[in-house]
């Protein structure tokens, strides 16, 4: 053993051993396809330094995903992860492409389970049998203009609640907690109605479970699939937050169950809201008050964590940019006095629905598995192989110069102004253009984002109308957090708040 040589021996089996592991690791499939080793890597390709790439993405996922889409702005790159290589699409044609593939071919589902495995956060069902996603993209959407004015009461009491600024002092406030509650309240207010949606428990369980599910998410995928259920039933805290939410909500839809199997589906003084129109959908096994508290607190996790990060980045912006807040203003009183407040009324506000714009700060969008056996082919001949996972480069989209003019200048009214440019085809936040990306584009484009839209335009429109607002530091937006591809604003930061002064 002493001998050199087999020192020597043993390190060139490590090395040969290492290099088999990784190809099995990385690429699986991809073996038998040789179109894959065409398709550039942006980083490190190295033997041991992919490895440090691949720990380095999680603090730098934005940068090396900007490299790439400078250097192959039309096309596809990938990027080394530990146990694979990830492919990132760029430009309007193959992201269009991305958006069109049918789920037999690239999968959202088998996607999002790769960045949220649902199937062990939240439950199996939501993931194999997602109706739920039916009842937001026409009934929640649907009922958003009857639904408009409990929308507002719930905005102004919730922030009247947890703000509590009634002076002219200025009063220091963390951004992200209280933003989160009042999404929370005001969502609920939809999906559960009242009293519900101001039970302090049963708000504090849908925003912990909404953490929960994105921490653990971001823990688990960093295991091998085989080692995830053993890790997610060690750091999920999914069956104490289904229970709580079980106890809280599950009378409600008892009651709801049995009036129906009384009077008949319509059933007079039955409520409009969320619980209502998933009954309508919901069939055979899903009409029991557990597998529908469930779907109700999956639709909780979709709205409030990515609804309180977009308002929260807005929220930062503005503080930061304070020189916005006058003509937002002076705008929602000059609408609000020709329309009153209405989901009309906030089609109109132009400039607020533009400060909203492009407030998905990730660095990726429309995550997609490789499902089709025979891979994935691009119309410039790309191939991903089968189980491949691909991303779109949105941040990098959204600070191109070929579709944004000045894309580093933080100007919260350009769109506005585009608007009034260009008079006709102009886009709004809702949009899905393929260099307008917050909601993704094609045929996954959020269903939630009508609502999203209504919820977050009605709650800047109440702030800046009633509050003034500004920088706990001058021109100090507080720095992002980042953990791979998500890039979330920061969970401490805080904003001042005061009652309106004029
Ligand atoms: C500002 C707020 C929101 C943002 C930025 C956002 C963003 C997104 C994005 C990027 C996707 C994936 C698109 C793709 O992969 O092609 C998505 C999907 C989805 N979102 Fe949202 N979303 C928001 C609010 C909501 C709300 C309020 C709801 C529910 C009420 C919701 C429900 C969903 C659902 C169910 C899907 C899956 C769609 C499918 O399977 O086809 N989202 N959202």
């Amino acid at each position: 053993m002493d001998d050199p040589r087999f020192l020597v021996l043993y390190g060139v089996l490590a090395v040969i051993a290492f290099a088999t592991f990784r190809k099995a690791l990385r690429d699986p499939k991809a073996r038998l396809i040789s179109q894959v080793d065409t398709i550039p890597i942006v980083g490190s390709s190295g033997f041991l330094s992919s490895y440090r790439n691949a720990f380095a993405f999680l603090a730098n996922a934005s940068t090396l995903i900007q490299q790439g889409y400078d250097e192959h702005h039309q096309g596809v790159f990938r990027v080394a992860r530990l146990f694979r290589w990830e492919y990132v699409v760029c430009g309007p044609k193959l992201v269009k492409e991305v958006g069109a593939a049918p789920e037999h071919i690239l999968s959202f589902r088998a996607g999002l389970q790769e960045i949220i495995p649902t199937r062990l956060v939240i439950g199996a069902a939501i993931s194999d049998n997602p109706y739920h996603h039916r009842t937001i993209r026409t009934s929640l959407t649907r009922n958003l203009h009857a639904c408009f004015p409990d929308v507002r009461d719930e905005i102004i009491c919730a922030f009247n609640d947890v703000l509590r600024v009634e002076s002219s002092e200025w009063k220091t406030l963390p951004v992200l907690p209280i933003i989160m509650a009042v999404v929370a309240r005001v969502s609920n207010r939809i999906f559960v109605g009242l009293p519900l949606c101001r039970n302090k428990t049963y708000l504090q369980n849908n925003v912990q479970f909404t953490l929960d599910v994105v921490r653990s998410s971001q823990r688990i995928v960093l295991f091998p699939k085989f080692l995830q259920p053993f890790v997610a039933s060690l750091i999920t805290n999914r069956n104490k937050s289904f229970a709580t939410a079980v106890k809280l909500l599950g009378p409600t839809i008892e009651d709801r169950l049995s009036k129906e199997r009384e009077m008949g589906p319509d059933w007079p003084g039955k409520p409009n809201d969320f619980i209502s129109w998933l009954l309508e959908t919901a069939e055979g096994e899903e009409r029991t008050a557990p597998a529908l508290v469930l779907r109700i607190l999956n639709t909780n996790f979709a709205a409030i964590h990515t609804s309180s990060m977009a308002f929260t980045h807005a929220l930062f912006d503005l503080a930061t940019h304070p020189e916005h807040l006058l003509p937002m203003r002076e705008e929602v009183e000059c609408v609000v006095k020709e329309e009153g407040w209405s989901k009309a009324a906030l089609n109109s506000m132009v400039k607020v629905d533009s400060f909203l714009r492009l407030n998905n700060g990730g660095a990726s969008v429309m995550h997609r598995k490789v499902v089709a056996k025979e891979g994935f082919q691009f119309s410039d001949g790309t191939i991903l192989p089968h189980g491949a996972l691909m991303y779109v480069a949105s941040r990098a989209t959204h600070y191109d110069e070929a579709n944004f003019e000045n894309p580093a200048k933080f100007d919260g009214f350009r769109f506005a102004q585009e608007r009034q440019r260009r008079r006709c085809c102009f886009t709004d936040v809702i949009s899905t253009a393929v260099d307008h990306l917050p909601f993704g584009t094609g045929k996954h484009a959020c269903p939630g984002r009508f609502f999203a839209a209504t919820e977050l335009k009605a709650m800047l429109a109440h702030l800046v109308l009633n509050y003034d607002i500004k920088a706990e530091v001058e021109g100090v937006r507080p720095p992002d957090a980042v953990f791979g591809v998500r890039i979330t604003p920061n969970p401490t930061g805080k904003v001042c708040f005061r009652k309106r002064m004029d």
